[in-house]
């Protein structure tokens, strides 16, 4: 279990350039799925479980060739679907979340799919049946072993449908749509997820052959086709990644430059961070965050506290509720974070309180952060990252704090963070890899 040494304290200064979106990442690499035709694509990040995926497609008979820095093309022209009843292929869909993302592709152009129940953060239950309700509306069949915890869904045909999703789960919809593409006839995906992520693999697929409108949109239309065709496609940059790096900053008080952002798809990250009462100035497409010595977290417009809670798009991501939490804990002010969605992501802050910070953990769902302002920094300690933007969480509370601090299980940070440590030690950060 690989660690890191942090030596707190040290201000950054300089520039970071995001990697490509993991969770974008997962499904577009999923999508290759669809076509015998060569996929190209590009920025992709080098994070372990992208890399998890990719090796899972080579094992299933993809053939992948490293095209260039984060570029990789994708041929799947003889999947060997015999792989699916492996051992092997059972423990490595299992190691991530994005694995799930292959059962869309798969039925829509073979008619079968399995997957045991899969990996990713362990921060509550994450249930599959948003994903199965919709491809068996597509007229799949679909089973489920609890003994073995594997979902096996066959289709002799695909037909398009109306449905009304029960929640808008992200990769649910992603697995949805991917099925449908294939599908005969017309299908509307109503309270469709919207995030980056699906506009994304909405734009390649209508790249690849696909008629999807409504993208953006929570009203999804699908009129299937026979056949997809490759095509070349680009990933945008890591919007978590971001709103790691701007907290980070803040909390630090640093003085960074993010490059090539793609501020346009940030939607509310911004001004979320804005509310907190950091300075994040748009440059183009560049945000700066200047050296900040205190950051004051504004109160609703009657003086009540400010509550940050996550929706799905083009609400708050959950995905940053951690960071924003971790942030709180060095301003001036109070917050309520209301993280909806997972019931044990807040877990981690009793590591914060131990570094000094004043939280309450009002129940799994709620924490309030009364800011110290900087009146007392945060001591260091040695803790254990519990899933991925927790990890990121405590590495920005490390960082600001006095003395050096231990994280163990950095596994939980790498697998969404490309090489955290050397990127930030190269702009004055003081992490070593254990
Ligand atoms: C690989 C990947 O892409 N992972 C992301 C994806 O996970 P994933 O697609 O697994 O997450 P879902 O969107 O399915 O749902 C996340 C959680 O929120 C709940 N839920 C969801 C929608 C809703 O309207 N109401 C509601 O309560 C679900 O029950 C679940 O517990 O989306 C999550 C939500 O943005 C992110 O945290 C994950 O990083
Ligand atoms: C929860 C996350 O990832 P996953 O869905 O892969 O566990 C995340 O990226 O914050």
């Amino acid at each position: 279990m690989a660690s890191f040494v942090i030596e707190g304290g040290h201000c950054l200064h300089g520039e970071l350039v995001p990697q490509g979106a993991k969770n974008e990442a997962l499904q577009i690499i999923c999508a290759t799925l669809l076509t015998p035709e060569e996929v190209k694509i590009y920025n992709i990040p080098d994070i372990l479980d992208v890399n998890n995926l990719i090796q899972l497609l080579r094992d299933m008979g993809v053939e992948v060739n490293h095209i260039g820095v984060n570029a990789y093309s994708f041929k799947a022209e003889n999947v060997n679907l015999d792989y699916l009843h492996s051992e092997d292929f059972m423990k490595r869909s299992a190691s991530l979340r994005g694995s799930v993302m292959i059962v869309g592709p798969l039925v829509a152009r073979y008619g079968f799919a399995v997957i045991p129940k899969p990996g990713g953060d362990k921060i509550g239950r994450r249930r599959l049946d948003t994903h199965f309700i919709g491809i068996q509306k597509l007229g799949a069949d679909f089973t489920y072993s609890s003994s073995q915890h594997i979902y096996e869904i066959t289709a002799k045909e695909l037909k398009g449908s109306y449905m009304l999703l029960d929640e808008a789960s992200v990769t649910g919809t992603a697995n949805i749509l991917m099925a449908a593409v294939l599908a005969k006839g017309s299908t509307t995906i109503y309270n469709a997820a919207c995030e980056p992520y699906l506009q994304q693999l909405s734009k390649m697929l209508n790249k690849m052959g696909a008629k999807i409108s409504g993208i953006g949109s929570n009203l999804l239309t699908i009129e299937g086709v026979d056949s997809l065709k490759g095509c070349k496609h680009t990933i945008l940059p890591d919007m978590i990644e971001v709103g790691s790096f701007i907290g980070m900053a803040a909390m630090t008080g640093s003085d960074i430059t993010l490059k090539n952002v793609s501020y346009k798809d940030l939607g509310i990250i911004p001004d979320s961070f804005r509310r907190m009462g950091v300075c994040v100035e748009q440059i183009g497409d560049d945000i700066h965050i200047p050296r900040h010595d205190t950051y004051e977290i504004e109160t609703f417009i009657d003086g009540s506290i400010m509550t940050f809670s996550d929706a799905p798009w083009p609400g708050l991501t959950p995905d940053l509720l951690s960071v924003f939490l971790v942030v709180a804990t060095q301003a001036k002010g109070s917050v309520l974070i209301h993280q909806k969605m997972f019931e044990s992501r807040l877990f981690f802050v009793d590591k914060l309180i131990d570094m000094g910070a004043q939280i309450i953990l009002c129940d799994p769902h709620r924490a309030a952060v009364i800011g110290q302002g900087r009146a007392r920094t945060l001591k260091s300690s040695v803790m254990v990252s519990p899933d991925i933007r927790a990890g990121i969480a405590l590495l920005i509370a490390a960082m600001s704090a006095e003395g050096t601090s231990t994280i163990h299980n950095i596994d939980q940070i790498d697998r969404g963070y490309q090489e955290i440590d050397k990127r930030l030690n190269a702009i004055g950060a003081r992490i070593t890899r254990l």
